[in-house]
C-alpha cells in the first residue's frame, strides 16, 4: 500500500491550494506540513527536499515533487483526470493555464495590498479575456474537454470561486459558468470540501504574509 500524501507549504492557499483541489476531487487523502519558521525552511534545503529551493512541495509514491505545474500534471494523469489523448491534454493545458494566469493576478494582488486600479484590471481581464473562453466551451458540454472531469474543470471551479470573492456578481453575464459552477459543488468530494472545517484555505491575512516573510527572510514581498 503506498503511503499518505504529504503536502509542505504555508497554511495559506497559494500554490498549493489547486494542488489541494485536485487531490480532494481524486478523493486521495492528505496530511499537511506547515511552513511556520525559517528553520523549519532550512532543514528541507539541507534535507536536498527542495530540488529549486521552493514549495510547494509534495510527497508522493515516493517522490519528493516539486514546481506546481509538474505535480498537478502527476496527480491529473495517475487519477484520469488529464484526457484520453495528446490532443484533449493540450486543450485541458491551455484552460488550466488561462486559469492558473487569471489564479495568480489575484493571489499576488492579496499579497502585496494592491491598488483598487490594479483589482479592476483584474475584473476587465477576467470579464474580457478569460471568463468568456470558458462560457463559450460550456454551452453545451458539461465539461471542458473530452465530456470528463479534468484538472481544467476543477482550476476552474477554484478560479471561479476565487472570482466571485472579490467580484460578488462577476458570473451575472455567464450562465453557462455559472451552471457549471453549480453542478461541480455537487459533487460529494467538492461539496465535502467547500464545508468550514476542510482542509481548503482561506484568503490569506496579515499572519500568513508576516510567515512567508519571515520563512524566506524577506524584507519586501516581490512576488513578481
Ligand atoms: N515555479 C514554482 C515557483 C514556486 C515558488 O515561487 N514558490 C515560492 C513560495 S509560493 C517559494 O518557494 N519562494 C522562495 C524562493 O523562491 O526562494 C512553482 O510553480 O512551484
Amino acid at each position: 500500500m503506498s503511503e499518505k500524501v504529504i503536502l509542505h507549504y504555508f497554511n495559506a492557499r497559494g500554490k498549493m491550494e489547486s494542488i489541494r483541489w485536485l487531490l480532494t476531487v481524486a478523493e486521495v487523502e492528505f496530511d499537511e506540513v506547515y511552513l511556520t519558521t525559517r528553520d523549519q525552511y532550512l532543514k528541507l534545503l539541507d534535507d536536498g527536499s527542495l530540488m529549486f529551493q521552493q514549495v510547494p512541495m509534495v510527497e508522493i509514491d515516493g517522490m519528493k515533487l516539486v514546481q506546481t505545474k509538474a505535480i498537478l500534471h502527476y496527480i491529473a494523469e495517475k487519477y484520469s483526470l488529464y484526457g484520453k489523448d495528446i490532443k484533449e491534454r493540450v486543450m485541458i493545458n491551455m484552460y488550466s493555464e488561462g486559469l492558473m494566469d487569471l489564479m495568480e493576478m489575484i493571489m499576488i494582488h492579496a499579497f502585496v495590498s494592491g491598488t483598487k486600479a490594479k483589482l479592476d484590471d483584474i475584473l476587465t481581464k477576467a470579464k474580457e479575456r478569460y471568463l468568456p473562453v470558458y462560457e463559450k466551451a460550456l454551452s453545451g458540454p458539461v465539461y471542458l474537454v473530452g465530456g470528463k472531469l479534468s484538472l481544467a474543470d476543477v482550476q476552474l471551479l477554484e478560479c471561479t470561486l476565487m472570482l466571485e470573492e472579490k467580484f460578488p456578481a462577476i458570473l451575472a453575464d455567464f450562465p453557462n459558468t455559472k451552471a457549471f459552477q453549480g453542478r461541480m459543488s455537487q459533487i460529494p468530494s467538492i461539496s465535502r470540501f467547500l464545508q468550514p472545517g476542510s482542509k481548503r484555505k482561506p484568503q490569506p491575512d496579515e499572519k500568513i504574509k508576516k510567515t512567508v516573510m519571515e520563512v524566506f527572510n524577506l524584507t519586501n514581498l516581490n512576488l513578481g
